[in-house]
């Protein structure tokens, strides 16, 4: 690691990638009348240039408050947040609001004015910036393109649908060129169809404006098709953190495999075992596994040279194979049948071809 000053403030600089945001040891009480909420415990991650960063929960689990101390929307209790070079903690007011400008911000319920026009909303946050009428105009004008809005500029946001609506805020959000996007749930009042056209609206302008993004969300899809980094939080802490082809190929924590079984239908397979569907029902001699494999053995021909090297049958009885930021990643439940060595010796080499094996049953 090494340090770059640049103006007046100090970056980390991990090998050429910038840290957006570095939250250390964040904790937030809230002090309700009988008790203290301990909703963010102890937390630290950073997010890189460029990212997008997933962090993913239950209900409850401290997401809101975690992303809201970001942008100190939320003081947090104790911990420091360090965006841009800068920790904003120690910052007096006026500074603050010049860090925050470069800070967008979207919501589940998008919190558009309701008494401005889909124009007025996006030129909002420009007011007081110095810019001309025409300046403001022309900037508008452009992020109503970006979010394939324009036709909508004189609408008022009860003429929008959800998805559009969300559109609005993302403009609104981009209005004073922010190099950070936070978004709270932002897709999670939306349709599974009109969630997808959000995402890869997110996935473009993280693309074109080089705009590093942190979204929270309950849902694994979101963070599966999107993210290439995610933190997995329950109860206030992160329970695990790392790029997401590690985490889903191989996950180390309950909560984490939960949320990924939600994604796949391979949860069904402990079901069925659980309910000792025929299906899955093994003879004598079977064994059944789950084999989960990354990018660097998805080219070897380990089926094959199984069935070369080893006296066994094979059956597949789940096959999944997805793509996470550019790297395929497999999913597959075999039932091996022969000799006891054979199916040991099998699962032997398998593994030492990089592949997680789990024997099912
Ligand atoms: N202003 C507040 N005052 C008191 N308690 C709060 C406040 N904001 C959040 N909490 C509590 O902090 C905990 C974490 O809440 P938070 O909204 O951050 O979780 P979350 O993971 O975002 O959940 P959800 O997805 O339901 O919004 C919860 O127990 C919540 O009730």
């Amino acid at each position: 690691m090494t340090f770059v000053l640049m103006g007046e403030c100090f970056f980390y600089d991990f090998g050429g990638y910038m840290e957006k945001v570095v939250l250390k040891h964040i904790s937030k009480t809230f002090q309700v009348k009988t008790h203290d909420v301990h909703a963010v415990k102890d937390v630290s991650l950073s997010v890189d240039e460029g990212d997008i960063f997933g962090v993913i929960g239950f209900s409850g689990a401290g997401k809101s408050t975690l992303i809201r101390c970001i942008n100190l929307l939320e003081r947090p209790t104790s911990g420091e947040v360090w965006v841009n070079g800068k920790n904003l903690i120690e910052l007096p007011a006026k500074q603050l609001r010049e860090e925050r400008k470069k800070i967008g911000m979207i919501f589940q319920h998008f919190n558009l004015m309701r008494s401005r026009t889909v124009a007025q909303n996006i030129a909002y946050p420009l007011k007081g910036s110095g810019k001309s009428k025409a300046e403001i105009e022309a900037k508008v004008s452009e992020l109503l393109e970006l979010v394939e809005l324009s036709d909508k500029a004189k609408a008022y946001p009860s003429q929008l649908s959800g998805g559009q609506k969300q559109r609005v805020a993302i403009a609104r959000a981009l209005a004073n060129d922010p190099s950070i996007l936070l978004c709270d749930e932002a897709t999670s009042a939306l349709d599974p169809q009109t969630t997808q056209s959000i995402l890869q609206l997110l996935k473009e302008v993280n693309e074109k404006l080089k705009l590093t993004i942190v979204i929270i969300t309950h849902e694994m899809a979101v963070v599966k098709q999107i993210c290439n980094r995610v933190a997995i939080m329950e109860n206030g802490v992160v329970v695990e953190q790392g790029n997401i082809v590690d985490i889903f190929s191989n996950p180390q924590n309950q909560t984490t495999k939960n949320f990924i079984n939600t994604t796949t239908s391979i949860n069904e397979i402990y079901e069925m075992i659980e309910e000792e569907n025929p299906l899955v029902k093994l003879e004598e001699n079977e064994t059944m596994l789950r084999l989960t494999y990354g990018s660097s053995n998805t080219d070897e021909p380990i089926m094959s040279e199984l069935v070369n090297q080893f006296n066994l049958e094979f059956n597949i009885v789940f096959a999944n194979v997805e793509v996470l930021s550019a790297t395929p990643i497999g999913n597959l439940v075999v039932k091996l049948k022969g000799e006891t060595k054979d199916r040991q010796d099998a699962i032997s080499y398998i593994e030492k071809q990089g592949v997680k094996v789990e024997v099912l049953n």
